[in-house]
């Protein structure tokens, strides 16, 4: 499976915001979209996406099924965190889960990003980062090849860091690929960056 992007320009609200974008990102692999506020990086997660459309240019899944949707490929951590405040942190993940259509452990999942003990909770009282690693886990309650990441690190202490990293390298290992919209450096092992030029 690879991700190509050619020659994509996006228009928002009547202005360029992205112009002739070009990438490639095969299995395993992952890619680091920089650049300052306002350059694009976002828009750049929703087009490949699917959720804008591009002005020129396009995003393609190569090697897949033609008859699966490309969306139901991947995975898109947006800035809100999604998190239900009437339902526990499980049954959040678990309404997730069926809405994605994963086969997910729920349990192993909050483990992994250290939410274990808070299970119970409801999802209204949980912190900023906790709210985070809530959305961390939702990637391997309903697992899918291409995880779309935006911000990840947002509002996450080093111990959080430090899981995503983990999560990011166990799904590179087995053949996912990770593209993140980032200010921060994410350390992917070996992966590309694509710098966004400020727009004027
Ligand atoms: N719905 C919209 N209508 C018009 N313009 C928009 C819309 N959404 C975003 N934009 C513009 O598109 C440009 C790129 O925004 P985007 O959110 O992709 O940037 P970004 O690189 O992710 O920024 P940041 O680092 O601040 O998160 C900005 O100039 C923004 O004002």
């Amino acid at each position: 499976m690879r991700l190509v992007a050619e020659a994509l320009s996006v228009v928002r609200g009547g202005r360029p915001v992205l112009e002739g974008v070009s990438f490639s990102v095969g299995a395993g692999g992952a890619l680091a979209i920089v650049g300052p506020n306002g350059a694009g990086k976002s828009t750049l997660l929703r087009a490949i996406a699917g959720l804008l459309p591009p002005a020129s240019g396009s995003v393609r899944l190569e090697g897949v099924d033609d008859e699966i949707p490309a969306r139901e490929s991947m995975h898109m951590l947006g800035h809100l965190d999604a998190v239900k405040s009437g339902l526990s942190v499980i049954r959040n993940l678990a309404f997730a889960r069926d809405v994605l259509g994963g086969e997910g452990e729920l349990l192993p999942a909050l483990e992994r990003v250290g939410l274990a003990r808070l299970a119970d909770l409801p999802g209204g009282v949980l912190s900023a980062g906790q709210r985070r690693r809530l959305a961390l886990a939702r990637l391997l309650a309903a697992p899918r090849p291409i995880w779309l990441l935006d911000e990840p690190t947002a509002a996450l202490d080093a111990g959080g860091q430090a899981a995503l990293a983990g999560l990011v390298a166990d799904h590179r290992a087995k053949g996912g690929m990770v593209v993140a919209a980032t200010h921060a450096e994410l350390g992917f092992k070996d992966g590309d960056t694509l710098d966004l030029e400020p727009r004027t």
